[in-house]
């Protein structure tokens, strides 16, 4: 028998899950620690795919727990509108199965193989089946399977189910259990922690051998699921072009355009039809390989205005990323921009960034990069992400920030890339390609980003010397007082309103006078200052001089509290009888740095 022959009795199909169990790493599962990683960012991913989708606030709790032999049990819950029962074992166990794939808008997941793949992988290193609760509503039961893939065929096999009761009126709950190492943690925490900034909305609770913490939402507002569009035709591929011909072939040319593709009206139809040198009452049936080809090329030609970008994307928006990272990280300056929509080879997609100065950032080494995809961070491949060229490429010199590749100092630096379909660098989805049109968008914003670090830099800079002066000023301004005092024969005078003035400061005072309290406080400074003021005196009397805009309650053990905005160079008074300490908490000064001023 031939060589030929030989090879042929070796040669058969293979199922996708038999591929992916040998080439795991191509999914994420490449060592037993990035292992937790991935499975809990798929679950979570899909999570809050899910409450996106039933429009729902995401309320996610991870837990991982350390069983025997270096095998841990990790869970995944959410809030979200659960899975039919029907659906639960291809959703979990089979590979590239999923609601995705076909679909043109922004979402986390888009192959159908995350979430099958960590199942797989929890078979391949402990053997165990996972275990999946769901409810899709209060009316009906919980649903509870114990579940594996067949690796050979790539198909679920039920091991269990039953009707359960669970608490939970609407939910999924994925619990796998792999051979694998807590060395990653604090990645883990990272990821999740990023995960929250983006998704402001979203709550996540995470419980690692017993210690919790809950990264809390700053948005109550569910976000709007984005909306499918048709794939426009400048990033349509000849292949795709053909199966669509061939599942449409009684469908004339022209309408078949219209009908297919987003953007194409009868005029823009007509136009490419006569580009391709086609009648436009052609059957789609009835075209050869060579009119296919010149209608793609046609395709491509003829101009066609721009996907539609507002209802298929949805990216962050600024104020939420701002406050996103003001929570998580105590910052001197943010801000963040985003781009207007823009189009790569028909796709459509939006950068975002945000840049943030000092507080408690590294002063020292490289800018702390945050990479995110469709609300998604990427923890993996910085240097082989676009994104990372792009920050690398802005000359950030110009910005008074210095630089070895990406800039240095106390800087963090937030980019997103939102789009309806974000090219990754492989199915690990950790980097994305180099695109010239995206890499513009990012230098455009960075760019942008880093005109305002430098004028936010600068006016520091002012304040600093102005304040340097002053404070100059001020030390000596004691001794002055009393020795003119002494001059004079007259008491020592109270300088703060005067130290205040020259400070450009705030200053509280709280003194008696005609056997009543005062309280005062004077804003030298030449802006508008947030503060509140909390008082410790016995509730003795009405107060006095309120402003109308002051609200004033109690909170916990202070008698009064005043939440208010006083304008630059006002002054506000209020006079009551009592003792007793307090604070002003000052909360629009200096740059949102809270400053607290005793008085007694
Ligand atoms: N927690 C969940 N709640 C509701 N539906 C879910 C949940 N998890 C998964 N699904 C459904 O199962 C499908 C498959 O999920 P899977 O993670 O395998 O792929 P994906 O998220 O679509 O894409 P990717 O492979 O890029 O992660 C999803 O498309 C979704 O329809």
């Amino acid at each position: 028998m031939g060589i030929a022959e030989d090879l042929a009795k070796q040669q058969r199909s293979i199922s996708v899950a038999e591929f992916f169990e040998k080439n795991k790493h191509l999914l994420g599962f490449d060592s037993p620690t990035r292992g937790i990683i991935t499975t809990i960012k798929e679950a979570v991913d899909n999570a809050l795919d899910a409450c996106e989708e039933a429009e729902v606030l995401p309320d996610i709790y991870v837990s991982i727990r350390k069983g025997g032999q270096g095998a841990y049990r990790v869970a995944v819950e959410d809030n979200g509108p659960g899975i039919v029962p029907e659906n639960v074992p291809n959703v979990f166990g089979k590979l590239l199965y999923g609601s995705r794939f076909h679909q043109i808008r922004q979402s986390r997941g888009q192959q159908g193989i995350g979430i099958s793949a960590a199942v797989l992988y929890a078979q391949l290193t402990t053997g165990t089946p996972a275990v999946v609760t769901s409810r899709t509503s209060a009316k009906v039961p919980a649903h509870r399977f114990s579940l594996m893939i067949r690796t050979e065929t790539n198909e679920p096999q039920v091991l269990a189910h039953e009707e359960v009761v669970w608490d939970r009126t609407h939910g999924t709950r994925i619990e796998l259990e792999f051979t694998s190492s807590l060395a990653a943690r604090k990645r883990l925490l990272e990821y999740l922690k990023y995960t929250s900034v983006v998704n402001p909305h979203a709550r996540i609770r995470v419980e690692i051998d017993g210690e919790a913490e809950t990264f809390e939402r700053v948005s109550a507002e569910a976000i709007r699921p984005p909306q499918s569009i048709k794939p426009h035709p400048h990033g349509t591929e000849l292949g795709t072009l053909k199966r669509m011909a061939a599942a449409d072939p009684d469908r004339p040319l022209v309408e078949f355009l219209v009908d297919s593709f987003s953007k194409v009206g009868q005029k823009t139809a007509v136009a490419i039809a006569e580009a391709a040198g086609l009648a436009p009452e052609t059957r789609m049936g009835t075209l050869g390989a060579a009119e296919l080809k010149a209608l793609h090329t046609a395709m491509q030609e003829v101009h066609v205005p721009p996907p539609p970008t507002s209802v298929c994307l949805s990216p962050i928006g600024e104020e939420l990323i701002a406050r996103g990272l003001e929570k998580e990280f105590q910052l001197d300056f943010v801000k963040a921009r985003t781009r207007p929509a823009a189009v790569f080879s028909g796709h459509p997609f939006v950068v975002e960034a945000a840049i943030g100065y000092g507080g408690r950032l590294e002063a020292e080494g490289s800018a702390q990069l945050m990479r995110f995809a469709n609300r998604v961070p990427l923890i993996y491949q910085q240097g082989a992400c676009a994104i990372t060229g792009a920050v690398a490429g802005v000359n950030w010199k110009n910005y008074n920030l210095s630089q070895s590749g990406l800039p240095t100092g106390p800087v963090l630096i937030l980019v997103h890339v939102a789009s309806t379909n974000v090219p990754f660098t492989s199915e690990s989805k950790d980097a994305v390609a180099s695109i010239p049109e995206i890499e513009r968008e990012v230098t455009l914003v960075l760019q942008e980003l880093g005109r305002e670090l430098k004028a936010w830099i600068a006016r520091r800079e002012r304040n600093k010397q102005r304040q340097d002066r002053a404070r100059a000023v001020c030390a000596v301004m004691p001794a002055i007082a009393e020795k003119v005092a002494e001059i004079v024969d007259k008491p020592v005078p109270d300088i703060s309103a005067l130290e205040g003035r020259i400070m450009r400061k705030v200053v509280a005072r709280k003194r008696a006078h005609d056997g009543r309290v005062v309280i005062e406080v004077r804003n030298h400074t030449d802006q508008v200052v947030d503060l509140t003021i909390y008082d410790l005196s016995p509730d003795a009397g009405e107060d006095a001089v309120p402003a109308p805009s002051f609200a004033s309650g109690t909170d916990g053990e202070y008698t009064r509290v005043w939440n208010c905005s006083l304008p630059a160079g006002e002054r506000w008074q209020a006079a009551y009888a009592g003792t007793g300490g307090g604070f002003v908490d000052l909360k629009g000064v200096d740059d949102r740095k809270k400053v607290v001023l005793p008085f007694v």
